[in-house]
């Protein structure tokens, strides 16, 4: 058992064009912890996450994830291994439109070892499939498993690519923005589902959003980025309106 999901500190963030995302960043995640990522638009939410799972390196720091010391840049086989043990969900869902639920779902076992076997339902172990039904089944749409993904709505759309996430039976979760493109109930009933999930399973949830209705009811904590740093890191039932305000107050 991992002690700690997230380990970092001194984090410091430059792109090629020499400007500074962010810089001297420390913090550690616990298990099971669900964790609000919250900032103005540029603050740096969507790059500290891919700094945190080696999908960015870093210019200074060190990051371990998961057990695993990336230092300030995962090899590509610890990139592999953090792959087997992470799921992503973005803003957009990303599904195959053509495919089937099932097969999208089944996606999220392709980068496992044997994971060819992941290209379509059809060719999948009967575990797989397993997997992929139970995955619909958390996300409340075992009955669409058949529909093609372009029949969805977005707010199924998404739930699906939770389902995609949840197959690979992650022990940390991440979401950038999972509720951006959606109507407000059903941006707040993906939200819910993330928590109640993370919740049930007691996997680690790491989500950014820009809605503090959401940071607030779906999260035990709020790490607020500002200016290239951490503005605050607390527990959600300490967070009150006015600090949220304070985050996007120049
Ligand atoms: N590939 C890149 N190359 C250069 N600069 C980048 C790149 N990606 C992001 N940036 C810059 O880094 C800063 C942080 O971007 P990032 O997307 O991490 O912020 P964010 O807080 O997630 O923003 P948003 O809320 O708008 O999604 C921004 O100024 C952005 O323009």
């Amino acid at each position: 058992m991992t002690s700690e999901i997230i380990r970092a500190r001194g984090l410091t963030k430059r792109y090629a064009d020499g400007k500074t995302v962010f810089s001297g960043i420390g913090l550690h995640v616990s298990p099971g912890q669900r964790v609000a990522l919250i900032g103005s638009n540029g603050a740096g939410k969507s790059t500290l996450l891919k700094c945190l799972i080696g999908l960015l390196p870093l210019n200074d720091g060190e990051v371990s994830t998961l057990g695993e010391n990336i230092g300030a840049s995962a090899s590509p086989r610890q990139l592999q291994r953090l792959r087997r043990r992470i799921g992503v969900v973005f803003q957009h869902h990303g599904l195959v439109a053509r495919q089937s639920v099932l097969t999208n779902v089944v996606h999220g076992k392709l980068g496992l070892s044997g994971g060819w076997h992941a290209w379509h339902q059809c060719i999948a172990r009967q575990e797989w499939r397993r997997d992929a039904q139970a995955a619909l089944a958390q996300v409340g749409l075992d009955h669409k498993a058949g529909a093609r993904a372009d029949a969805l709505s977005g707010g199924q759309a998404q739930r699906v690519a939770i389902a995609r996430a949840l197959v690979r039976k992650p022990q940390l979760l991440i979401a950038d923005e999972p509720a951006a493109s959606l109507d407000p109930a059903s941006g707040r009933d993906v939200m819910a589902l993330f928590s109640q999930l993370a919740k049930d399973s007691g996997i680690t949830l790491i989500c950014t959003t820009h809605d503090m209705d959401h940071a607030l009811e779906f999260s035990d904590r709020i790490i607020a980025l500002k200016s290239g740093s951490i503005f605050f890191d607390q527990p959600t039932r300490d967070v009150t309106r006015r600090h949220l305000q304070e985050v996007f107050h120049a």
